[in-house]
């Protein structure tokens, strides 16, 4: 099989990673960008194509928290990964169990494409979810909205699409129509990484495989060596489109629940945040309170009631995953401040 090698440039390498490194760093290893995160390791792909590195001790336990899309420096002589690097974007998954953990999905992604389509299954609320998610991700936000072609009223969807928030593109396409798809090629320049988000049957599947082309599906699984030298087949999470962008698509893309905070909120939600400044108390809320002005705006139709009320759902949802990460980093501080009595404590025994 002929293997496809990519230059640094290709792969999305930018000035901010190299600034994160020393020369001792660039003589002790290169860089490679992780395509998929697996039990016993990475797999990667770098100016020398792909490969499988592990992750060294003090690393492993941010397994968790690497994830596809990421920069890691790949040791010269072993195939273990010396850093990982700060990373320009991050979406994040709050886990559905009871905890809601927070799991890194995708790293250093350049845009979202928030998928919704031209029917019935058109949803502002969740566009709204998505939109947030994506600010707070740190990635641009574009709005797809599929089956243009069978729709009817595209043009009223798109409208609607676009009074979510200023500013973010909305592209209504026939996702089976490579013509169609190709609006979105703005996005989709060499080095730059995008992913799709959406609910389930909007046509992620339909235009991640119009993006990548048959020629790369076809190589999304390889066999390969793994660190320990076991054959395996590889699922990359990280695909070359044809136009030399690359897309990210994994099983927690798919299932992404929010994880923002109130800033990114106020960003998506202008309108309802310029009312609010005038309510007649500061710590209003908006809810059968007196001098109100986000409720009058509703009542005079100058603010739609499905909007004020997916962005109380929304701040609460945000306030209570800002409780949990405040909850998640007490306890990882209480456990490193135990971890730090135990080693005194083993120190002081063997008297040093
Ligand atoms: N006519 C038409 N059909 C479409 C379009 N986009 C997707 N479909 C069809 O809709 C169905 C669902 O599309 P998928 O791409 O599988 O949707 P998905 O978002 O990946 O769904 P999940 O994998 O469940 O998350 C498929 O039968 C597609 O062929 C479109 O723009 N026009
Ligand atoms: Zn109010």
């Amino acid at each position: 099989m002929a293997f496809q090698t990519f230059s640094l440039h290709q792969l999305g390498w930018r000035a901010e990673y190299a600034q994160q490194l020393t020369l001792a760093d660039f003589e002790a290893g290169y860089p490679a960008r992780v395509t998929a995160v697996h039990r016993s390791g990475l797999a990667v792909l770098s100016s020398r194509g792909h490969g499988s590195v592990v992750l060294p001790h003090p690393l492993v336990d941010m397994h968790a928290g690497v994830a596809v899309g990421d920069w890691v420096l790949v040791e010269h002589d072993v195939e273990r990964v010396r850093c990982v690097l700060d990373r320009q974007s991050l979406v994040e998954r709050v886990a559905a169990g009871g905890d809601r953990q927070r799991q890194s999905i995708a790293a250093n992604l350049d845009v979202l494409f928030v998928v919704s389509s031209c029917n019935d299954d058109f949803n502002p609320s969740r566009l709204e979810r998505y939109l947030t998610l994506a600010l707070d991700a740190g990635v641009t936000p574009v709005i797809v909205l599929t089956k243009a072609d069978i729709g009817d009223g595209v043009a009223g969807y798109v409208a609607e699409a676009e009074q979510l928030m200023f500013g973010v593109p909305v592209v209504a396409v026939n996702a089976l129509d490579d013509a169609s798809v190709s609006q979105l090629e703005p996005w989709l320049a060499p080095g730059k990484t995008v992913a799709f988000v959406g609910s389930s049957g909007v046509g992620k599947s339909t235009l991640t495989n119009r993006v990548i082309g048959e020629a790369a599906q076809l190589t999304s699984g390889i066999r390969e060596d793994d660190a320990r030298g076991r054959h395996t087949t590889t699922a990359r999470e990280m695909f070359p489109t044809a136009s030399g962008a690359w897309v990210i698509d994994t099983p927690g893309m798919r299932e992404l629940r929010l994880a923002a905070a109130e800033p990114e909120l106020d960003a998506v939600f202008e309108d309802v945040v310029a009312f609010a400044s005038q309510c007649r108390f500061r710590d209003c809320h908006h809810d059968g309170d007196a001098g109100c002005a986000v409720e009058a705006a509703v009542a005079d139709g100058a603010l739609d009631a499905r909007r004020l009320a997916n962005y109380r759902k929304l701040l609460r949802e945000a306030l209570r995953a800002q409780q949990t990460l405040r909850e998640q980093r007490e306890r990882g501080r209480q456990f490193g401040a135990m971890a730090k009595q135990v080693m005194r404590a083993k120190r002081e025994r063997l008297g040093r």
